[in-house]
C-alpha cells in the first residue's frame, strides 16, 4: 500500500453516525451482527444510535498459507440463521473476501462498513467513506499517542 489514511476516534464516531442513519427507521431491525473484531467498534455506535440492545457477533480469521495471503477464512463463531432482520456490520471492506463470506452465510441481512475500497464496494449494501484501493486504513483503536520531538531541538 503506498497511501495512508488515518483515522481519529472522534471522526470514526461521527462516520459511523452517519452510518446509522442510513439505516433508519430503527423499528425494522432485531439487531446488529458485528464482524469481530473491526466491526465491533462500529457495532456499537449503531447499536447506541438505533436503540438495538440484541448484539451478536461472527468471529472470522483470515489467514496466510507459508508463502502468499490465502483466500480461506477460517470461522470461529457465527449466529445462526439467514440474518433476516439484522444488520452486519464491519469496519471496512478492501479486497471484498471477508465481505463475500458475509454474504454468502447471512444472504437476508443489510450488511454495511464505514470504508469501502473500490474493489470491495459493490459487496456492501452502504457505506460513508471512499477510499482508495492503494491506501491502508489505520483505525483508531490500532494506534497510540506518542511523543513528537521538536523541529528546533537544543
Ligand atoms: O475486504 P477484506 O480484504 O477481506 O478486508 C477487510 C477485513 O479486514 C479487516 O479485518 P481483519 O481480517 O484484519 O481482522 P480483525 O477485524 O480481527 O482486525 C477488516 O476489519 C475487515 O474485516
Ligand atoms: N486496518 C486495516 N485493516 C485492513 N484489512 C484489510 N485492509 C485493511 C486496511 O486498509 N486497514
Ligand atoms: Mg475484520
Amino acid at each position: 500500500m503506498s497511501e495512508k489514511y488515518v483515522v481519529t476516534w472522534d471522526m470514526f464516531q461521527m462516520h459511523a453516525r452517519k452510518l446509522s442513519e442510513k439505516l433508519l427507521p430503527a423499528s425494522q431491525w432485531k439487531g446488529v451482527i458485528a464482524v469481530s473484531r473491526g466491526g465491533l467498534f462500529p457495532a456499537a455506535v449503531i447499536s447506541r444510535e438505533l436503540g438495538l440492545r440484541h448484539v451478536e457477533t461472527v468471529c472470522i480469521v483470515s489467514y496466510e498459507d507459508h508463502y502468499k495471503q490465502s483466500d480461506e477464512l477460517r470461522v470461529l463463531h457465527a449466529p445462526e440463521g439467514d440474518g433476516e432482520g439484522f444488520i452486519v456490520v464491519d469496519d471496512l471492506v478492501d479486497t471484498g473476501n471477508t465481505a463475500r463470506k458475509i454474504r454468502e452465510m447471512y444472504p437476508k441481512a443489510r450488511f454495511v462498513t464505514v470504508f469501502a475500497k473500490p474493489a470491495g464496494a459493490p459487496l456492501v449494501d452502504d457505506y460513508v467513506i471512499d477510499i482508495p484501493q492503494n491506501t491502508w486504513i489505520e483505525q483508531p483503536w490500532d494506534l497510540g499517542l506518542s511523543f513528537v520531538p521538536p523541529l528546533a531541538r537544543k
